[in-house]
């Protein structure tokens, strides 16, 4: 079911501010907005223009804050519909005055995301974008605010309709066989076609796994025996002093943790204690903990001093980089297999960051978009569809490719049912 009716709600966030926005939008915007404004009658105003009057109560006409109103009209607004928007102050007083207002004047408040909801009704974005617009406003990494905005603006949706534009071509063309078979079309032209397709839907899928990430952020875990420099090298990557650092083996005794942004991701560095033999039970719970960390971790930095004799390292994860530490000092062992990092003059620390990102990434992070959990599934069906037409003769395809281009067609909210649109739009705050 569409409604039209008037919705409102607040748009800033709660709490204080400079400024705080009230929104309101569908049929009889613009008389309910002349109801509560006391200035120009935004009736008359036209599309894209501001004013400056009053916000009032519309049954005493008592002021409640001086206002900017702007007025967009259908359909060139965020909704599509007719929308003002009440840039007032950023006061919890004015602002709940404010919607009692609106709601007194014929408004009603609009459910969690029912502004972008409606902007997806009336084909002013797709469900891929408005699934980006959420993504942009929990993005709290630089690399999440990039995918976000580039899945926002597009990016994705018009990937895929290439994609889809490929397959009805083809699928066009095997349905053309089933009616006139002596044409003929070449069989291997039907599985280049595909093979292509399930290229670009495995690159995307790789995107997946880096837009997951950028979103969620990243647990890096430091360990390594007592001495080895994993509380400089924590210190060396925040780039300030969080840890103590002594030459004392045994200064760590509980585990420590510092939130940090590389490349854009935001991480969760954890410090934890020197792991070795140990009598003293308050030290050897802080090795169980170390040990436990690093298996949770997801990529763990394994810190061996290169100026003392070689450690043999405690089981660990395969997702490891080995670091030999104190480059600086001569060294009294190497391996090919460690990268050589000094906390102290920053040597090898680029690299070392160079290879937490690939680690983390994979090749392709950067130029990424933003893919929900629920694109990613809408993609699996696709791949699933499409590796099945691969095994099919031209004429016995159709089908798996007729369901590839739904999956596809899913990914970007077109013959949705209303409970999947639901499952969007639900994890979105009032007032997107
Ligand atoms: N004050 C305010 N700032 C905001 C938003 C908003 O809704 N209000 N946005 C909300 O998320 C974002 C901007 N996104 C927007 C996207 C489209 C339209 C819009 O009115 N589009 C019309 C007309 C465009 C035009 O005038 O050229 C259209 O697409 O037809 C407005 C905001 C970020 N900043
Ligand atoms: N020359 C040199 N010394 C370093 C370097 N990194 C750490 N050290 C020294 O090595 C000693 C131990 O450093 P920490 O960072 O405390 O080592 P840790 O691994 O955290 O040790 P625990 O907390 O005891 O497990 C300190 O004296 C540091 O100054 C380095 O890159 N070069
Ligand atoms: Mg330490």
């Amino acid at each position: 079911m569409h409604l039209k009716d008037p919705i409102c709600a607040v748009a800033t966030p709660p709490g204080k501010g400079a400024i705080g926005v009230v929104r309101l939008s569908g049929k009889g915007a613009l008389e309910i907005g002349a109801r509560v404004f006391r200035g120009k009658d935004p009736r008359g105003m036209k599309g894209g223009r501001f004013t400056l009057g009053h916000l009032v109560d519309p049954r005493t006409g008592e002021a409640i804050d001086q206002a900017l109103l702007l007025v967009f009209r259908a359909p060139r607004s965020y909704t599509g519909e007719d929308l003002l928007e009440f840039h007032l102050h950023g006061s919890p007083a004015v602002l709940r005055r404010a919607v009692e207002a609106l709601l007194a004047a014929g408004a009603r408040m609009a459910g969690p995301g029912e502004f972008t909801l409606r902007a997806y009704l009336n084909g002013k974005m797709d469900l891929a974008q408005a699934e980006a617009v959420l993504a942009l406003i929990e993005a709290e990494g630089e690399l999440a605010r990039r995918q976000a905005l580039r899945g926002l603006e597009g990016a994705l949706s018009r990937r895929i309709e290439a994609l889809q534009g490929k397959l009805l071509d083809l699928l066009a063309h095997v349905q053309a066989l089933l009616d006139y078979p002596e044409e003929g079309v070449e069989p291997h032209e039907a599985a280049t076609v595909i093979r292509e397709a399930l290229g670009e839907v495995e690159g995307l899928l790789a995107q997946a796994r880096a837009s997951a990430l950028a979103q969620r952020g990243a647990r890096l875990a430091l360990i390594g025996a007592p001495n080895a420099g994993k509380s400089s090298l924590l210190n060396a990557l925040l780039g300030y002093e969080r840890a103590l650092v002594s030459p004392i083996p045994g200064t760590t005794r509980d585990y420590l943790e510092a939130p940090l942004e590389l490349f854009g991701i935001p991480l969760v560095a954890v410090d934890t204690a020197g792991v070795r033999e140990t009598e003293d039970p308050i030290e050897r719970a802080g090795v169980e903990r170390a040990l436990r960390i690093a298996e949770e971790a997801d990529l763990v930095l394994y810190l061996a001093d290169s100026s003392a004799p070689r450690p043999t390292p405690p089981p660990l994860p395969p997702r490891t980089i080995y670091v030999a530490t104190k480059a600086d000092l001569p060294p009294l062992w190497e391996d090919p297999r460690y990268l050589r990092v000094s906390s102290l003059t920053g040597e090898g620390l680029l690299a070392l960051k160079a290879r937490i990102r690939e680690a983390l990434l994979g090749e392709g992070g950067e130029g990424g978009v933003f893919l929900s959990d629920r694109q990613k599934e809408a993609l699996l069906r696709a791949k699933e569809r499409l590796e099945e037409a691969l095994t099919l003769p031209e004429d016995l395809m159709g089908l798996a490719l007729e369901e590839a281009v739904q999956a596809l067609n899913a990914l970007l909210g077109r013959d949705v049912t209303e409970e999947v649109v639901d499952r969007v739009f639900r994890n979105f705050c009032v007032g997107k």
